[in-house]
């Protein structure tokens, strides 16, 4: 294991055994973002599979498109990006991008992660009905399924964000800040539930402010400016030094964010 950092046309390399795992996702080069604002420049990063991988980085610095890329939602306007799962990414978005107004119910909100899979009438099985109280139950949500999604805590929303993103049974689960702005035991049944995905052999990829969750984490990718700064095992990744250079915090001699230039694999 190794960590490199140097200044302007540097390295940084995190030299876990991640980053020779099987990957789950290749971004190769890629440049993004939306009409003419280019977000992510020249991002090159791998996400092993059946791995929990974290995105960190400072506001704007572009998780959240980098999130999109992976998912598809957002095309890449240079560079490839190549998913190995063979069923279409799960997607739990930040629960701020969901309108409050949406007219449905806990209950329907996480049926629509079966919606994929149902036939041309949309009529759900026995076993898609299964899957969603299985996800409503995971998530402790089981009590609210018949209330308005709209009606819902933030906290209590996240849950049942999540278990949409459950339902979709996908080997590939991406969040965007799933845990943001939840209490302790509504982070902790999330936590619990993307350990066991993890431990099931599904990958995970969550964005997050949460330096303690990222250093539990297998993998962590960061960003600056719509660059990836580092990628590699948490605790290589997310030494002091890198920390305050990349969130500016004062009180440290690091002229400038390390720039990444050259990636293993
Ligand atoms: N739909 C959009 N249209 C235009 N620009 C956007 C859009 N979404 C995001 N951006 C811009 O892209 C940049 C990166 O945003 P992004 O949401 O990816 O960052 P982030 O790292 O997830 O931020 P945060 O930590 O605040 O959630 C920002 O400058 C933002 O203003």
């Amino acid at each position: 294991m190794k960590i490199i950092i140097k200044s302007k046309a540097s390295i940084v390399e995190g030299m876990a055994s991640t980053v020779r795992d099987q990957p789950a996702v290749v971004l190769r080069e890629v440049s993004a973002g939306y009409a003419r604002h280019v977000v992510l420049h020249g991002v090159t990063a791998r996400v092993p599979a059946g791995r929990a991988t974290v995105v960190l980085g400072p506001n704007g610095s572009g998780k959240t498109t980098l999130l999109n890329v992976i998912a598809g939602v957002v095309a890449p306007v240079a560079g490839s990006v190549r998913r190995t799962s063979v069923r279409l990414p799960a997607y739990v978005p930040q629960r701020s991008a969901v309108a409050d107004t949406l007219p449905m119910t806990v209950r329907q909100a996480v049926a629509m992660g079966r919606w994929a899979r149902l036939g041309p009438w949309r009529r759900q099985s026995g076993k898609d009905r299964e899957i969603v109280r299985e996800c409503l139950r995971r998530l402790a949500i089981d009590d609210l399924a018949a209330r308005q999604l709209g009606a819902l805590s933030g906290g209590q929303r996240q849950r049942a964000l999540v278990a949409q993103g459950l339902a979709q049974r996908s080997d590939l689960l991406l969040l965007d800040e799933p845990s943001t702005g939840l209490d302790l035991g509504a982070r902790g049944r999330i936590a619990d539930v993307l350990h066991q995905e993890r431990a099931a052999g599904r990958t995970v990829v969550r964005t997050t402010h949460d330096l303690a969750e990222a250093l539990r984490a297998d993998h962590c990718l960061l960003l600056d400016e719509g660059r990836l700064v580092a990628q590699g095992a948490p605790a290589d990744v997310l030494t002091e030094d890198t920390v305050h250079a990349v969130w500016r915090l004062p009180g440290r001699p690091v002229a400038r964010p390390p720039e990444m230039t050259n990636l293993p694999g």
